[in-house]
C-alpha cells in the first residue's frame, strides 16, 4: 500500500494550495453533469465564500473536498497531494486535518454536545483536563454555556448548528469546510459565527463557507467563488455574481484562479 507522503495521481500538485481542482468533473451515476471542467484553488490562510442557487453544486464540491465524493473526471489536490485516488484507508489522517460542518449537522445524538465537541480532541489524544478547560470555553463563546450535558435531539436547530460548528473549529484544523454554518440562527449569532471563523483563519486555518446569506457576503471582506450551471468563477470583494451594473462589477465570469 502506497503510503501518506506519496501521490496518487500523475500530476505535480501546487505546493502552496490546500485545496486545487483541475478540469474537475462530477455526475452521479447516470444523472447529468453536475460540474463541468472547474478549476480553482485555495491559497493556504485563505478565506472564501461559497455561493450559487439552490442545486447549484456547494454541498457536491464541499463534498469533493472532504473525500466523500470522488470527481467524475480531473484531478482533487489536498495539502499538496494529489488525491484524486487516495485509497480509503488514507482518509482518516486527511480528514484530520480538516474541520467539517454539514448541513445536516451529524452529531451524535446519544452524547452530550460537550462530547461531540470533545471527539476530535479524544481522537487526537488530547488530555481530559485540557478537554475539560477548552470545551466548555467554546461553547460558551458560542452562547451554549447552559447547554454543555444536553444531547442533540433536546436542542434546537440554531443550538445543533452551533455545537457542529464548535466541533469542527476546536482543534484548529488546516483546512474548515462549512455547509450553510449560519442556515439555522439569527442574524447577531451569524456574525459571531463569522468572527469565530476569521479568528480561525487568523491562525492559519484555511476557510471555504458555503452560504446562501448574501448579508454575511457582503459584510465580510472575502472573495467568493460562484457556482452557476456546472461552472465556476472567481468574485472579487464587492462584485455580485448576478448583476453587472451599478458598482457591483461583473468578474468577467474569469475561471479562478
Ligand atoms: N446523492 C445524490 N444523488 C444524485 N444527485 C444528487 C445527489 N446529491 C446531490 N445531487 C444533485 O446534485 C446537484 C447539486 O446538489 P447540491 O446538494 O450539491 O447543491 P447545493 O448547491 O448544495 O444545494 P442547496 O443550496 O439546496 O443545499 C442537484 O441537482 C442535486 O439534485
Amino acid at each position: 500500500m502506497r503510503e501518506m507522503g506519496e501521490n496518487w495521481g500523475n500530476r505535480p500538485p501546487d505546493s502552496e494550495a490546500v485545496v486545487q481542482f483541475d478540469q474537475v468533473g462530477l455526475r452521479y451515476d447516470l444523472g447529468p453533469e453536475i460540474f463541468r471542467d472547474i478549476g480553482f484553488s485555495l491559497p493556504g490562510g485563505s478565506f472564501h465564500f461559497l455561493t450559487g442557487s439552490s442545486g447549484a453544486g456547494k454541498s457536491s464540491l464541499l463534498g469533493l473536498c472532504y473525500l466523500a465524493l470522488r470527481p467524475t473526471r480531473g484531478a482533487v489536490t489536498l495539502f499538496g497531494r494529489d488525491v484524486t485516488r487516495a485509497p480509503r484507508a488514507a482518509l482518516p489522517r486527511l480528514r484530520r486535518r480538516m474541520g467539517v460542518v454539514f448541513q445536516d449537522f451529524r452529531l451524535i445524538n446519544h452524547l452530550s454536545a460537550m462530547d461531540n465537541v470533545a471527539l476530535p480532541l479524544r481522537v487526537a489524544g488530547v488530555s481530559e483536563t485540557d478537554i475539560r478547560h477548552h470545551v466548555p470555553e467554546l461553547l460558551a463563546w458560542v452562547g451554549l454555556a447552559d447547554h454543555l450535558d444536553a444531547r442533540p435531539p433536546t436542542l434546537s436547530g440554531g443550538q445543533k448548528q452551533r455545537v457542529a460548528i464548535a466541533r469542527a473549529v476546536i482543534n484548529r484544523p488546516d483546512l474548515l469546510l462549512a455547509d450553510e454554518p449560519t442556515g439555522n440562527v439569527d442574524d447577531r449569532i451569524a456574525m459571531r459565527l463569522l468572527h469565530l471563523f476569521e479568528e480561525l483563519n487568523k491562525m492559519g486555518t484555511t476557510v471555504l463557507i458555503a452560504t446562501h446569506n448574501e448579508q454575511l457576503v457582503r459584510r465580510f471582506p472575502y472573495p467568493r467563488l460562484h457556482l452557476d450551471q456546472g461552472g465556476l468563477t472567481l468574485h472579487p470583494v464587492g462584485s455580485e455574481p448576478w448583476n453587472g451594473g451599478g458598482t457591483a462589477r461583473r468578474s468577467t465570469d474569469r475561471p479562478y484562479p
